[in-house]
């Protein structure tokens, strides 16, 4: 063993030492070894809870493959266990991206996603994914039948025709499918000899449909603009969905439509990559910041 190496043992030791003591202070002091991980953590009471049991996001900066400019800057945001958050900002402020990072389509340039105690990049790939239900802008039409579009991912429930029937008349396309020659069997998509093409808001109900018959399996759900394609007239309906989906679990729901973010339990303003606003619907209103903007300038235009 080299000098340098072998100081560099002797500091690490030191350190191990220096914190077995310091327990042992903490335990005499009364304090148990949870607050003794936090002390030594760094974070904050609120902070280290949330690394814990729900999801923490440090010092998170994200440049994409190919790119020289960050799309996402020193991101610091807990979110508690069955907690919904709303992502909202102008087009371009990274709410996609973000929801992309906690899905581990990407990892952080900087920083780290950290899920129930644990990097996101310590995960097995296929551990992860089977927790996270996603419902992305660009949601997956797939052209096969209903049944399998409902049932894609979730192999034990493909014949389970009664929890299919009720994920598809929860997501309100009950009458849409009824209606087809061969119902569940019913061939999608153009591409398809015989297939049959939905309408934008049907093909993001389906996806709903998929969602909700994993309902229990995921424990983080993801949904990017939920309402893209639908009517205000039916929004409401869907908020109803919503709040089915995200029930007992972590939610983040990238979305535009305001009336939304009155659902979360607290909303997130991204400005230029940045988090600029944290808060209720409530609280932000009363900040009279960006948000209050946006709500006020949205209301208006609805009206
Ligand atoms: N794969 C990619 N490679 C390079 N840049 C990308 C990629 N995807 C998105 N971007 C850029 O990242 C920025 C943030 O995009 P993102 O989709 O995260 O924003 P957003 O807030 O969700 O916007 P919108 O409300 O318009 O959907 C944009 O400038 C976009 O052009």
């Amino acid at each position: 063993m080299s000098h340098s190496q072998s100081k560099s043992v002797t500091k690490a030791w030191g350190e191990v030492k220096q914190s077995a003591v310091k327990n042992r202070n903490f335990q005499k002091n009364g304090k148990n070894s949870s607050d003794y991980q936090q002390a030594l953590s760094g974070l904050n009471a609120t902070e280290y809870q949330a690394s814990q049991t729900g999801i923490y996001i440090e010092n998170l900066s994200f440049t994409y493959p190919n790119s020289d400019s960050a799309i996402l800057k020193n991101i610091n945001l807990t979110i508690h266990p069955n907690e919904m958050i709303v992502l909202v900002g102008e087009n371009g402020a990274g709410k996609t991206t973000l929801a992309k990072l906690l899905c581990r389509l990407y990892d952080p340039s900087q920083g780290a996603i950290i899920w129930n105690g644990q990097d996101l990049r310590s995960l097995p790939l296929e551990d992860l994914r089977s927790r996270i239900d996603v419902v992305m802008q660009d949601y997956a039409r797939f052209p096969t039948t209903v049944r399998e579009n409902v049932a894609f991912g979730n192999l034990p429930k493909i014949q389970d025709d009664e929890a299919i029937r009720e994920a598809i008349a929860e997501a309100g396309l009950a009458r849409v499918i009824e209606k087809l020659d061969h119902g569940l069997e019913t061939l999608l998509g153009k591409q398809l000899e015989g297939g049959i093409d939905l309408s934008g808001g049907q093909w993001q109900r389906l996806a709903m449909a998929r969602a909700l018959l994993r309902l229990s399996p995921a424990e983080l759900l993801i949904l990017d603009e939920p309402t893209a394609n639908l009517d205000p007239k039916t929004e409401h309906e869907i908020y109803n969905i919503l709040r089915s989906l995200a029930k007992g679990r972590i939610a983040v729901v990238v979305s535009h439509r305001l009336a939304l973010a009155k659902l979360a339990d607290r909303v997130v303003v991204l400005e230029h990559g940045q988090i600029i606003e944290v808060g209720t619907h409530d609280e932000l209103i009363a900040l009279g910041g960006q948000y209050h903007l946006m709500f006020t300038r949205q209301a208006s235009s609805y009206n």
